[in-house]
């Protein structure tokens, strides 16, 4: 076991002093590319300061013939370009796998000042982040790299599921989890083959009438309500990160075509507390970007609350609700992330400053 007092020292002689706190900077959508499919990559640099996140993805869906050319694709793409307001993150292939010491061996010193945050897939307990934090330790010390790199890890085993809590506090270096859908189910050996997403079959039905004899006339039309089945994986994670100070994503949804659906996973997920999600395809970037922003209406009622709660103490009414300390940190956490967000998204700002000005007229 650590001692405590050694948490925050780094793990290699000339490794950077490990952060305290993640810095909260927005990440509303993780866009994935393949850095070895060469009409994706040129699209890279045109979309930096229209996503928060790039992700060059060297994991799952990165053929394994092409796996040297993503690294080395990703290598040269983030040499070349200035990502400005926009983070780049990596997934590396799973530990188990033939291709992850390469990956890191080759991306830390050939761009590790400018990686922002490593995802590790299939995350099992603390000791697959124990071995990555010791690693990357002693990669940045070997290339000198100024700035701890940080490490999120993907929910999707069922041991990972179990141990989620040991694995936000296993390193400083821990930034968030995102839930694996597909990986997750096959390795609980659930039945849905969607990636992502809700399930026809997964619902509760309304009673039954009653028939003239006065039995249950269970043939009757009922109507049925489909269920989300990622609703306490994600609630779980949830809890885990907010206990840990870092933050919760949802992940990949895999109906592209399905829009409608995919905002509703994506509202159902910032509404239970996660601050981002993965966009797969360049449509699903637009819906992240505006399901986790907090809407004009969220921002112009927290505004009211606090102006109407003065010290922030006791109770009032508005529109016939009780507001009090409790609601008003509701309202807070909305604020602040209207303002996080408002720094790098001038249409954003203009549109909170407007409702300022709608109130001051
Ligand atoms: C899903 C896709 C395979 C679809 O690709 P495609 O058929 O080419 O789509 P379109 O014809 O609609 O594409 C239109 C143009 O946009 C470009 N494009 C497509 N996707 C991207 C992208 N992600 N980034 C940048 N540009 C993109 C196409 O090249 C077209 O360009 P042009 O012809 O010039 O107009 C594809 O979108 C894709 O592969 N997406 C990424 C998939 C991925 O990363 N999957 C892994 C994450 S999910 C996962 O791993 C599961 C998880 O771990 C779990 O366990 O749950
Ligand atoms: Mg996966």
């Amino acid at each position: 076991m650590r001692s405590a007092k050694d948490f925050f020292a780094p793990l290699a002689v000339g490794a950077p002093t490990p952060v305290r706190e993640i810095p909260a900077r927005p990440s509303r959508a993780i866009h994935f590319f393949d850095p070895s499919n060469e009409k994706m990559a040129a699209k890279i640099p045109a979309m930096v300061g229209t996503v928060d996140v790039l992700l060059g993805n060297l994991e799952d869906a990165v053929k394994a013939d092409n796996k040297v050319a993503a690294r080395e694709g990703l290598v040269r793409i983030a040499q070349a370009t200035d990502f400005g307001p926009t983070q780049l993150w990596t997934r590396i292939n799973s530990l188990d796998s033939p291709w992850v010491l390469d990956d890191l061996t080759t991306l830390v010193p050939a761009i590790g000042e400018k990686l922002d945050v490593i995802m590790v897939p299939k995350v099992q307990g603390a000791e697959d982040i124990h071995y990555i934090d010791r690693l990357l330790a002693q990669l940045e010390a070997k290339a000198g790299i100024t700035k701890p790199i940080l490490i999120h890890a993907i929910l999707e085993t069922a041991r990972g599921v179990a141990n989620v809590e040991e694995i936000c506090g296993a390193s400083p270096r821990m930034q968030g989890l995102s839930l694996g859908p597909a990986d997750l189910a096959a390795d609980r050996k659930m039945k849905t083959t969607r990636v992502g997403g809700g399930h026809p079959g997964y619902l509760v039905r309304q009673d039954p009438p009653r028939a003239a004899d006065g039995t249950n006339d269970i043939n009757a039309a009922r109507t049925t309500y489909q269920q989300d089945l990622w609703h306490y994986t994600i609630a779980k994670m949830v809890d885990a990160c907010a206990m840990h100070g870092i933050y919760p994503y949802y992940g990949p949804f895999g109906d592209i075509a399905d829009v409608v659906a995919c905002e509703d996973q994506f509202r159902n997920a910032f509404l239970l507390g996660c601050v981002g999600t993965w966009s797969l395809h360049p449509k699903q970037i637009e819906i992240a970007n505006r399901v986790f922003s907090p809407s004009v209406e969220d921002i112009k009622h927290a505004r009211r609350v606090v102006a109407a709660m003065g010290d922030g103490t006791g109770a009032v009414m508005l529109d016939g609700k009780m507001e009090d300390d409790a609601s008003l940190k509701q309202c807070l956490v909305l604020v602040a992330l209207a303002e996080q967000l408002a720094a790098i998204d001038p249409n954003l700002k203009a549109t909170y400053d407007a409702i300022e000005l709608e109130e001051g007229a």
